[in-house]
């Protein structure tokens, strides 16, 4: 089956109602590649309003985080059911920033994906190195690890909800984009890792995006790698060019 290519907008803690209103409104207004899926992740508070003022095609709102519990006293966490109310499809989780800020450990990681997919919400799973774990040689070590614990947690029919986000973690927020060989390398390594451990169904199927100083300069170069299926972009989701990486195949 062709993987169909997948751009995720990582807003992170960023924005007001004013501009999540006029970056809604820019793409209700793009011209976006039809053969892309998109999905935005504004801070939990303005999800709501990104639900009802996006009306393009094609276009998806997306959770930074939920909880692995259902409903009750967990205070300040977000709740996989209460997405579904919202109408709110997608959630972000493992994020390097989650990971490092809040020790969210793989285990945690892999428990609230489990959790997000059985409460029918789909997950961009991220992972990747840290600056020193690169330098030390151990990019693919760590990718597999994390990957590991994923698996362990999920069955086979839930990989069709999940969507892998390699992003390492010395390219994010850095301007230092890693190089297209650095990126399809290690996309290369999750694709096999996936094919000797899950199947290869999942390994053909599973879309793996590059996260990390994607811009609208140098995603079309990442995007004719064979296995970069997307990206998931920070900063720049938060600018008009945000639209050149979702028509970056174009
Ligand atoms: O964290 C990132 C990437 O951020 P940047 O594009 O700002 O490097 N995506 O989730």
């Amino acid at each position: 089956m062709a993987r169909k290519f997948f751009v995720g907008g990582n807003f992170k803690m960023n924005g007001t109602k004013e501009s999540i209103n006029s970056i809604v409104k820019g793409l209700n207004e793009a011209q976006l590649d039809s053969n892309v899926e998109v999905v935005i992740a504004p801070p939990a508070l303005y999800l709501q309003l990104a639900r009802d003022e996006l009306t393009k095609a094609g276009v998806e709102v997306a959770a930074q985080n939920v909880y692995d519990k259902p409903n009750g006293a967990y205070t300040g966490e977000i709740s996989v059911s209460q997405l579904k109310d919202l109408g709110v499809p997608w959630a972000i989780l493992g994020h390097s920033e989650r990971r490092t800020l809040l020790q969210e450990t793989d285990e945690v990681v892999a428990s609230k994906t489990k959790f997000a997919v059985d409460g029918g919400v789909a997950v961009i799973w991220c992972c990747g190195e840290s600056l020193g774990e690169r330098e030390a040689g151990r990019t693919v070590e760590v990718v597999e690890r994390q990957l590991a614990a994923l698996a362990a947690k999920l069955a086979a029919a839930d990989w069709s909800k999940i969507v892998v986000a390699y992003e390492p973690i010395w390219a994010i927020g850095t301007g230092k984009v890693a190089t297209v060989q650095q990126a399809q390398e290690v996309h290369e390594a999750i694709r096999k890792w996936l094919r000797a451990n899950v199947g290869d169904g999942v390994a053909d199927d599973t879309r793996i995006l590059y996260g990390g100083s994607v811009n609208g300069k140098n995603c079309k170069d990442l995007a004719k790698e064979k296995d970069i299926d997307g990206f998931l972009v920070g900063g720049a989701s938060l600018k008009p060019e945000f639209v050149d990486i979702i028509n970056s195949n174009l």
